[in-house]
C-alpha cells in the first residue's frame, strides 16, 4: 500500500462507527478534505516501532511527531477546525497520550479539559470503567463533579485500536449525563476497523497506521 493510500479521514452520525475513505471524505460537508496536505506530513512523521511492547505489536509512536512543531500544530490545528463552533463545553483527554493533544485543543475551541486517569491518580470522588486493550485490561477514572449535564463532549486520544479505551471513555462520560459528539484520534488501527466498541459514537481519525 502506497503512502497515499495509507491516509483517511472520517466522522459522522451518532448511530455510525464511521472510517471513511479519502474521497468520500472530500465529499463531505464540513470535514477534512482527504487531500489536505497537512494529512500526509502526519502520517509520515508518525514512527512505527514493531514488536512494542510485545512481540507481534506494532508500536505507533507520536512522540516522533511531537519533535516536529510543524506537524505537531497541524494535527491540533486539525482537530480545531473541525470542533470549533459545534458547541463543545468540555475535551476529554485519556492518559496519557490523550493529554499531549487534548489540552491544546480545548483551549483553541474555548471548552473545558477533563483529565480521564489510569486508577487511583486522581484525588476527589472518581467513577471508574475497566476495559480491555490490544496488550493488556486497564481503568479508566474520572471526577464526579467534572461534567454538567448535557454538556456536549469531544474525547480524545493519539489512536484507536481495538476502541476498548475510547468505549469506556465514552461510558463513563454518559454515566456522567455528558452528551458525546466524537471521539478524535490522530491514528486509526485498520486491522482493527471491524471491531470497533463505540456504543454508536463516532470516532474522527486523521490518518491509518502504516503498519
Ligand atoms: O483502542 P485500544 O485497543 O483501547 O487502544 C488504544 C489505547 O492504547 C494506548 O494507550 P495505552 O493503554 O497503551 O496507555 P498509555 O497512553 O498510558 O501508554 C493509546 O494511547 C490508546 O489510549
Ligand atoms: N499499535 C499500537 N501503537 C501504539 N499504541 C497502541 N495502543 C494500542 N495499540 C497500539
Amino acid at each position: 500500500m502506497g503512502e497515499q493510500e495509507n491516509i483517511k479521514s472520517g466522522g459522522g452520525d451518532k448511530n455510525n462507527v464511521v472510517e471513511e475513505a479519502m474521497p468520500a471524505a472530500a465529499k463531505e460537508n464540513g470535514r477534512v478534505a482527504a487531500t489536505d496536505p497537512r494529512l500526509q506530513g502526519i502520517s509520515d512523521a508518525i514512527r512505527v516501532v514493531p514488536h512494542f511492547p510485545k512481540p507481534g505489536i506494532m508500536f505507533n509512536d507520536i512522540t516522533a511527531l511531537l519533535l516536529r512543531p510543524d506537524v505537531f500544530k497541524d494535527a491540533v490545528d486539525m482537530f480545531v477546525e473541525r470542533y470549533r463552533g459545534m458547541g463543545i463545553a468540555a475535551v476529554a483527554g485519556i492518559e496519557a497520550r490523550g493529554f499531549i493533544f487534548g489540552p491544546a485543543i480545548a483551549l483553541a475551541i474555548g471548552a473545558k479539559f477533563i483529565p480521564l486517569r489510569k486508577p487511583k491518580k486522581l484525588p476527589g470522588e472518581v467513577i471508574s470503567e475497566t476495559y480491555e486493550l490490544e496488550y493488556g485490561r486497564d481503568c479508566l477514572e474520572m471526577h464526579i463533579g467534572a461534567i454538567e449535564q448535557g454538556e456536549r463532549v469531544v474525547v480524545v486520544d493519539d489512536l484507536v485500536a481495538t476502541g476498548g479505551t475510547l468505549s469506556a471513555a465514552i461510558r463513563l462520560l454518559e454515566r456522567a449525563g455528558a452528551d458525546v459528539v466524537e471521539c478524535a484520534c490522530l491514528i486509526g488501527v485498520p486491522k482493527f476497523k471491524d471491531f470497533y466498541k463505540l456504543n454508536g459514537t463516532p470516532v474522527y481519525i486523521l490518518v491509518e497506521s502504516r503498519k
